[in-house]
């Protein structure tokens, strides 16, 4: 049997210690500088300068060059190369070392070269040097000590280096000065020793190689500190001894893992003894230590083997604990490995490379962690010097030197504690510095984001702002103030203006009631002295004439019915509405407005439910005119009995002058009238062919013949009144034509010929080319004659004076361009009165405030209104055109307004009764040409007689 390398002669000279001897670990022979002085003057660190770390601590961090995507790397190294820092989701830890080495920048040539060859070097001086590699499966222990067929690994380089480039047979050889080396490879499995060199079929070295990795393995006992009868090999050839070991590597036993698919279940530990210099080297590369489950070691074996292969790592991690703490007992027989490890703790000339195998993956960091604190801790292990007599001094001798060492490696582990506190310390203070950095940049962004760079700021906004407030405050305040005092102002002024229109119309109305009575006293003159003659003789007032003939007893023509409604609320606007008898005649009963332009807009037809209701209740004024519709004088006899289509003429005031068409035949019944003037028994009358003059009304109720004279009287007189309801029951207009007196009325000579034609041309107003019949004729008379649409002026000329054409036109001034009114046809007797009456009724309203000029008068004065009356139309200057008519000159009023529209917008809004509105706008002139026939009261009072309606028969 091959003698052990503890069995050789060349490791005679070494001593052995063993915790047992209490002699602690030194190395002699090579040492390294204490890198970590003991701050503690009072430590024996001072006092044992000797002391020494047995073992250093290598990182060596593995890569996977196979993969394609590379894990992210959670540790990194510090510039020194001595920190490896491990960096976390939650933070990082570091861990202190003698040196870290990245696969991935260097590769096992460049590793070995930096951390192993010095150490080599000492194992060719005779030093001993321990190299095991620690870490968990799959984190590349193998592939450092044993490389891969790329790169060889520490075992074959140190093999190199030891032996050098010699050859078999060389001078060197041949003169004994060659170096060799005894290589004895042992398997540790489940905590048994096996010898790999050695198999049951085979012997020792040049003979007892095994053949194949095959063969039965030797087991070993342990003798000491060593393996009792383990074979070596020994040579001088590096080559050859390498190939020697590739072979028995693959003879380790070695299962597939989920962690490694070549796992190594058991330690190795191959011993290099330099016989010629007493130097060792042992390499141990140790199974993995691994988490059963996580290997996928469910079976009883399995778990077994396991549970062995960490009972050699836990009892290493003892036997380091041990030391480290500087314990009496180190537990180097709780295992195999430790017991095979023992010399390399306790020799002082061994010295220990720890290379911990780790791997970058985050997925293995726990397992990093464990084992770069284990390096950490088997680094912090301190070994006391050797004194020479230690082994003299007696037991208690050799107790204070444990002591020593032990307080001394207390010291050191306490220094390096707090070595590592201040660091760490130093580095939360830079952490606390930065982190207040930060704060502040994210306060400073947060106030600029805000908006609150600076307190004082934006108080200075707060102020300003107050103090546009403050101001925008009074101002407001200032308007309110002054928009109060106009309010009241104009307040105050319209009161004033309302009460003096109130006073006003107060004035009017006891005006009117006077001269109602001045009318009633006229009428109640005895009878004879109404008649015409006399009439005729008074004052040569033909309009007073007229009248009274009208309402004379004996005169049926026509029949008049004026209703008045003393609840009358509403106010109403001047608006005339004609409608053309004969239009209705033609179409069918209903009105048409069309041919009147300035009623155009008011083309609708409204139903009487509609009217009835909205004016039943008011102050009312209508005439109503029933015509018979004859066709020719020859079947007059025959329309007796025929139903007579009448029409209605209504003019009316209307709110907003909205225009309305009246189909007076489709609902006659719905004009059912409130005064006893026209009661149903009189309509009845008349449509018995009955007339229903005053006379006839005086047979059958004297007393109401006599109120419905009066109240005609007064509505004539001047109250702008709505109208309101009339039934109107036909007549058969023969009858009445028949009953009525042509000597009696002033219509004889009108009936159906006299008309008011429209002539049809452009702009002109209804009343255009109205045959005037004389200056007499008042304006029933006129508007009599606008109703018949078979106006002839042939047959005019005939019944009727010669007529004249007579221009109207405004006088050129600075506010009006002498624009041209109309043309007028009228008798020759008319006068500027007549004149009047027809151009206000051309122009459509009643306020047309205006004066003739006489352009011949050298003056140009314009004529009075009072004597208009007196003046002819034929007076005017002729005018130079083609129709060689007269020229009427208008010139405006000053102080009234020449458009019915209100003057301001108050005047529609004020709160007055209708009548009190109607009264500040009445014409005082309307009608006083008409009125010379009258008392001066009774001229005055008809100045204001509101527009009728007329109902011929
Ligand atoms: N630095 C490296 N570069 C390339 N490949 C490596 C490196 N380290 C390890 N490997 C590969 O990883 C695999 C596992 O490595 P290895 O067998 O050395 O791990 P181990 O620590 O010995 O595991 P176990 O304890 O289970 O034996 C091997 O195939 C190996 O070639």
């Amino acid at each position: 049997m091959a003698p052990t390398p503890s069995s050789s002669k060349f490791n005679q000279n070494h001593s052995i210690k063993t915790p047992q001897s209490k002699h602690r670990l030194n190395f002699t022979s090579v040492r390294t500088p204490n890198p970590h002085p003991s701050p503690n003057p009072n430590s024996t660190v001072k006092e044992n300068p000797q002391a020494d770390h047995p073992i250093e601590v290598i990182g060596r961090i593995r890569d996977y060059p196979d993969r394609k995507e590379k894990p992210n790397c959670i540790l990194q190294a510090n510039p020194d190369n001595q920190t490896l820092r491990v960096r976390a989701d939650i933070g990082y830890r570091d861990f202190t070392l003698d040196g870290v080495s990245f696969s991935e920048d260097e590769d096992l040539d460049a590793f070995y070269k930096k951390f192993v060859e010095s150490r080599i070097n000492g194992v060719k001086l005779g030093n001993k040097c321990t190299i095991m590699m620690y870490g968990p499966t799959g984190s590349g222990k193998s592939h450092t000590m044993f490389g891969c067929s790329k790169q060889p690994g520490i075992v074959y380089r140190s093999l190199k280096d030891i032996l050098g480039e010699q050859e078999e047979g060389s001078d060197a050889e041949r003169s004994g000065m060659c170096t060799f080396v005894q290589v004895t490879v042992l398997e540790i499995y489940n905590e048994e020793i096996y010898d790999l060199l050695s198999s049951n079929g085979g012997g020792g070295f040049g003979f007892g190689w095994p053949k194949s990795g095959n063969g039965s393995k030797v087991r070993l006992e342990v003798m000491g500190k060593k393996a009792k009868n383990a074979t070596f090999i020994s040579g001088t050839e590096a080559g050859k001894i390498s190939k020697e070991i590739q072979k028995v590597e693959k003879r380790r036993i070695v299962k597939s893992t989920l962690c490694n698919d070549q796992s190594s279940r058991s330690h190795c530990m191959i011993i290099l003894d330099v016989p010629t210099v007493g130097g060792r080297l042992m390499l141990v590369d140790m199974a993995g230590s691994e988490n059963i489950e996580q290997a996928g070691q469910n079976s009883l074996e399995a778990k077994m083997q396991t549970g062995k292969i960490n009972q050699g790592n836990i009892a290493l991690k003892r036997v380091v604990e041990s030391i480290a703490n500087g314990d009496s007992h180190v537990p180097f027989r709780d295992s195999k490995l430790t017991m095979l490890l023992q010399d390399s703790f306790e020799d002082d000339k061994s010295k220990i490379l720890m290379i911990l195998c780790a791997s970058p993956d985050p997925k293995e960091i726990h397992k990093t962690i464990c084992t770069l604190e284990y390096g950490a801790k088997a680094k912090c292990i301190v070994r006391g010097p050797n004194t020479p007599s230690k082994d003299k001094v007696g037991t208690e001798d050799s107790s204070a030197i444990i002591l020593g060492s032990k307080i001394a490696a207390m010291d050191q582990f306490i220094y390096k504690l707090q070595m590592e506190n201040k660091l760490r310390e130093k580095e939360r203070n830079e952490a606390h510095k930065q982190l207040k950095k930060k704060e502040e940049e994210v306060a400073a962004l947060r106030a600029l984001v805000e908006g609150k760079e600076s307190a004082a700021r934006e108080e200075e906004i707060n102020l300003k702002v107050n103090e546009r407030t403050r101001m925008l405050r009074l101002a407001l305040e200032k308007k309110l103030e002054e928009c109060q005092r106009m309010a009241e102002e104009f307040v105050e002024l319209e009161r004033r203006r309302m009460e003096e229109r109130i006073l006003q119309q107060q004035q009017e109305v006891e005006m009117l009631r006077r001269r109602l009575e001045e009318i009633e006293f006229e009428l109640s003159r005895p009878r004879d002295e109404n008649n015409v003659e006399n009439r005729s003789s008074m004052d040569g007032s033909s309009f007073a004439i007229r009248l009274l003939g009208v309402y004379a007893d004996e005169d049926p023509g026509m029949v008049k019915s004026m209703d008045l409604d003393m609840g009358d609320q509403e106010p109403f606007v001047p608006d005339v509405k004609c409608v053309d008898m004969a239009a209705q005649k033609s179409n069918g009963g209903i009105l048409n407005l069309g041919n009147y332009p300035y009623l155009n807009h008011l083309n609708q037809v409204v139903d009487h439910d509609v009217l009835a209701p909205k004016y039943g209740g008011k102050v009312c004024l209508s005439t109503v005119f029933e015509e018979e519709e004859v066709e020719e004088e020859d079947h007059r006899e025959k329309m007796d009995d025929e139903e007579v289509e009448k029409g209605v003429i209504e003019v009316k005031r209307v709110i907003g002058g909205s225009g309305i068409n009246l189909d007076a035949g489709s609902s006659p019944q719905k004009f059912e009238t409130s005064e006893p003037s026209i009661r149903n028994s009189d309509l009845k009358d008349r449509s018995e062919g009955k007339c229903l003059g005053s006379e006839s009304l005086e047979d059958v109720d004297p007393a109401s013949s006599r109120r419905l004279r009066i109240q005609n009287i007064f509505t004539l007189c001047g109250n702008y009144r709505e109208l309101s309801q009339h039934n109107i029951t036909p007549l058969p207009a023969k009858k009445m034509l028949e009953d009525a007196d042509p000597q009696s009325t002033p219509f004889t000579g009108l009936k159906e010929d006299s008309v008011i034609r429209n002539s049809g041309k452009e702009n002109s107003p209804i009343l255009k080319d109205v045959p005037l019949v004389d200056s007499g004729k008042n304006l029933f008379d006129l508007m009599a004659l606008a109703s018949d649409e078979n106006y002839n002026p042939l047959k005019e000329s005939n019944d009727a004076q010669p007529q004249i054409d007579v221009h109207v036109k405004w006088e050129t001034s600075k506010v009006n361009n002498g624009k041209f009114i109309t043309t007028l046809k009228v008798v020759r007797s008319a006068t500027l009165a007549d004149l009047r009456k027809l151009i206000e009724i051309h122009l459509g309203a009643e306020n047309q405030a205006f004066s003739f000029l006489v352009l011949g008068d050298p003056t140009g004065a314009p004529i009075p209104k009072e004597k208009e009356s007196t003046v002819q139309a034929i007076k005017l200057p002729i005018c130079n055109n083609q129709s060689q008519g007269y020229l009427a000159c208008l010139r405006p009023s000053n102080h009234l307004p020449l458009s019915p529209v209100p003057a301001t917008p108050m005047e529609n809004k004020l709160p007055l009764s209708p009548l009190e509105n109607k009264l500040s706008f009445t014409p005082s002139s309307c009608l006083s040409v008409q009125c010379d026939g009258l008392s001066p009261k009774l001229a005055q009072h008809l100045n204001s007689t509101p527009f009728i309606t007329l109902r011929k028969h």
